[in-house]
């Protein structure tokens, strides 16, 4: 079967100084070409970029809600995956793009993304750094301090947004670029959720406050220095572990580069 596959640029563009990820690609652009899907690309990727020659254990990884994830053992050590049998590679990219952002900041621990495609029975993976977690929560001040590290470190060239448009969780988040946080907020975070709220239950109130709250958020901003920083987008419990060194680790994005408070 003929598909397009995408390989991924190294790196986006909110971090437009830092090193590039060298297992991801060697293209500065997105390029697509035509290939054939294999299979099973997981196996293939791991058993030749992923430089094992035998895959000695699969097992399932529980918690998460909305992929199959899976634990890869292998000869050259271990690899987290998630599959997905319905939805389009299009998810994982983004989290496979934001990842990327995050670990090329050198700060807070993030799987480092190695590969994300399409499956052939339809839906779609993504390979990355398996993580063996701790058994204990991170120390808090070291979680914030990290993070706080990672927005310093995750700058932007071309404003508010991101490489591609995200999910947090299953919705959309649109992140074109804006060199204007104000209406990069007011258009496609407030507005974009009060029109599908609007969408979805059809009742116009919260919309119509939405959008007075829209309209006049400007002052709120008023002596403010806003500067793009990198964000994680969809950061809860639930996508905050630690490394059995104690050593914070976040998972799981939503990439956005966003206003940072200074
Ligand atoms: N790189 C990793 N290495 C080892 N374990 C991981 C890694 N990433 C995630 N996990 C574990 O796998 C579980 C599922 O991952 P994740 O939360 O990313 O799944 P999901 O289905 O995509 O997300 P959601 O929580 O939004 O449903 C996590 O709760 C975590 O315990």
């Amino acid at each position: 079967m003929l598909v397009h596959v995408g390989l991924l640029p190294l790196s986006s563009s909110c971090l437009p100084s830092l090193p590039r990820l060298p297992r991801l690609s060697s293209t500065k652009h997105r390029t697509f070409a035509m290939a054939v899907v294999s299979e099973d690309p997981v196996r293939e990727w791991i058993l030749s970029e992923g430089n094992a020659t035998q895959i000695t254990r699969i097992s399932p990884v529980g918690g998460g809600c909305i992929n199959r994830a899976s634990h890869y053992d292998t000869d050259a050590g271990s690899f987290f995956v998630k599959t997905n049998r319905s939805i389009g590679p299009s998810m994982f990219e983004g989290e496979a793009l934001g990842l990327g952002a995050m670990f090329e900041t050198g700060t807070i621990r993030v799987p480092k993304p190695f590969k994300f495609g399409p499956l052939p029975t339809g839906g779609s993976y993504i390979i990355m750094e398996f993580i063996e977690f701790g058994s204990r929560r991170s120390n808090q001040s070291v979680l914030g301090r990290k993070l706080a590290e990672m927005h310093k470190a995750g700058k932007s060239e071309k404003g508010f947004g991101f490489e591609v448009n995200n999910t947090v969780g299953s919705t959309p988040q649109i992140n074109t670029w804006s060199s204007d946080w104000i209406q990069f907020y007011g258009e496609h975070r407030l507005g974009y959720q009060l029109q599908l709220a609007l969408d979805q239950y059809g009742d116009s109130t919260i919309y119509e406050k939405g959008q007075r709250l829209v309209k006049s958020m400007g002052p709120f901003f008023d002596n403010v220095v806003i500067e793009p920083c990198l964000l994680h987008g969809d950061l809860w419990s639930g996508n905050i572990s630690s490394d059995k060194n104690g050593e914070p680790v976040i998972l799981d994005p939503a990439c956005y580069c966003k206003l940072k408070w200074t």
